[in-house]
């Protein structure tokens, strides 16, 4: 048989001043972004679906107030909530929730307005644990840092941080241990579990959640304002990292087997024999147009420079080299570098190799080095076939 579901109450302290954080105003009803931190913290017990009855404690002039922000957070659950005035201690505050609690309510959740940003699964988490255990159950953190005993300006010891764990909200318990506590409670207690573990009663450590710090300085709404910051206003920590460098490879070759005069890289050679393309077959300058494309994942001469481009028969390096600095730049690319190493056995390049540079560093708009070497009679290149060129081009992303 399926067992019935607990009744269970949340009820949100939001009535003390907030002297530490030294506003002019009480603690709960300070703005972190548009919201208050009451609201804040609503909006967390309401995501976490529990369906609960939700008393919120209030400094007494602040009730309307508190009562307006329950109502936006609570949507359609309106008949859950409730406001009610605290005291001037948080435990009278919460002895001031339990008093409205309905009388079916069978787990409690106390939980500080202050703890702004919790997030919904720490309260489920807390129910379960009372579920499962009948015990309170406290939310903790691991103490991360070293804890000295300290007397005056002395260190006299070390804890054991092991044995350790910062507490949070929310805490939970029985309803009848929680108000049964309070009940005979003879001394203030700084929470709900040490009050009720004073009554004799067993505690179960769950998992807190970083987002459930308390704010009480200046510097934690600070924190809480940066964390509920969008990332395209912040300064420094959620921008987008830079684009990196892309680079890129292409190759190209071309027979001695033209009409007229020899193009390479960029250069007219007279008195050597042409090489044949649909262009002019100067495979340097198309080296080093398939690899500044390839960087820019934008296909390769192909793809742009096509034989069914009749304006592109018998063109020169400059053509493709303006297309292709046009097309990367409408990708978002600016051409950083190429090199480019033409293997031929003619013509001889160590003349002319500056010159070669200059002319398509000019057309391409980056620094083109252009490099050319023999490879000693092998291959085609060898026996004076034609020429091979390789390019690495890298692009940088346009600002
Ligand atoms: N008389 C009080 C004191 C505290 N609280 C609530 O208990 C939680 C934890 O208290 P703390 O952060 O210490 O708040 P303040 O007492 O307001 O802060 P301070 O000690 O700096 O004045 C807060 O949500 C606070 O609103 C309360 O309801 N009634
Ligand atoms: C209840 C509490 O938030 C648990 O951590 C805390 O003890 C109350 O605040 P204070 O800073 O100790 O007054």
């Amino acid at each position: 048989m399926p067992q019935p579901v607990p009744r269970i109450a949340v009820v949100v302290v939001a009535g003390g001043s907030g002297t530490r954080l030294g506003e002019d105003l009480p603690k709960a009803f300070v703005g972190i972004d548009e919201h208050t931190m009451l609201r804040h913290a609503l909006d967390g017990v309401f995501r976490s679906a529990l369906d609960a009855q939700v008393v919120v404690v209030a400094p007494v002039d602040r009730t309307g107030e508190a009562l307006t922000e329950a109502l936006a957070a609570a949507g359609d659950a309106r008949e859950r909530v409730s406001v009610v005035a605290g005291g001037d201690t948080r435990q009278k505050s919460v002895a001031a929730g339990l008093a409205a609690l309905w009388g079916d309510i069978e787990i409690v959740l106390v939980h500080d307005a202050a703890r702004a940003l919790t997030p919904p699964e720490v309260f489920t988490r807390i129910v379960e644990a009372v579920e499962r255990t009948g015990w309170g159950a406290v939310p903790v953190l691991p103490v991360v840092d070293t804890i000295k005993r300290v007397d005056g300006d002395e260190i006299i010891g070390v804890v054991d941080r092991s044995e350790l764990g910062a507490a949070q909200t929310p805490q939970g318990f029985r309803r009848d241990v929680l108000s049964a506590a309070y009940a005979v409670a003879g001394a203030e207690f700084t929470d709900d579990a040490a009050l009720v573990a004073a009554a004799g009663h067993r505690i179960a450590a769950v998992a807190g959640d970083a987002l459930g710090f308390k704010i009480t300085h200046p510097a934690d709404l600070e924190r809480a304002r940066a964390l509920l910051m969008p990332a395209a206003e912040h300064p420094v920590r959620l921008q987008q990292p830079a684009p990196a460098p892309r680079v890129g490879v292409g190759t190209d070759v071309h027979a001695f087997a033209g009409d007229g005069e020899l193009w390479l890289a960029g250069l007219r050679w007279p008195d050597e024999p042409a090489l044949s393309g649909h262009s002019d077959g100067d495979a340097v300058a198309h080296a080093v147009v398939d690899a500044v494309l390839a960087a820019a994942g934008l296909g390769d001469i192909g793809t742009h420079f096509g034989v069914d481009r009749p304006e592109y028969a018998n063109a020169h390096a400059g053509a493709f080299f303006a297309r292709t600095r046009a097309l990367v730049g409408e990708a978002g690319w600016v051409i950083g570098n190429v090199s480019v190493q033409v293997q031929t056995t003619r013509p001889r390049f160590a003349a002319r190799r500056r010159e070669a540079e200059a002319v398509l560093s000019e057309a391409l708009g980056a620094p083109v080095s252009v490099s050319a070497t023999t490879t000693d009679g092998l291959g085609f290149e060898g026996r004076g076939e034609g020429v091979f060129a390789v390019a690495v081009a890298m692009l940088l992303p346009a600002q």
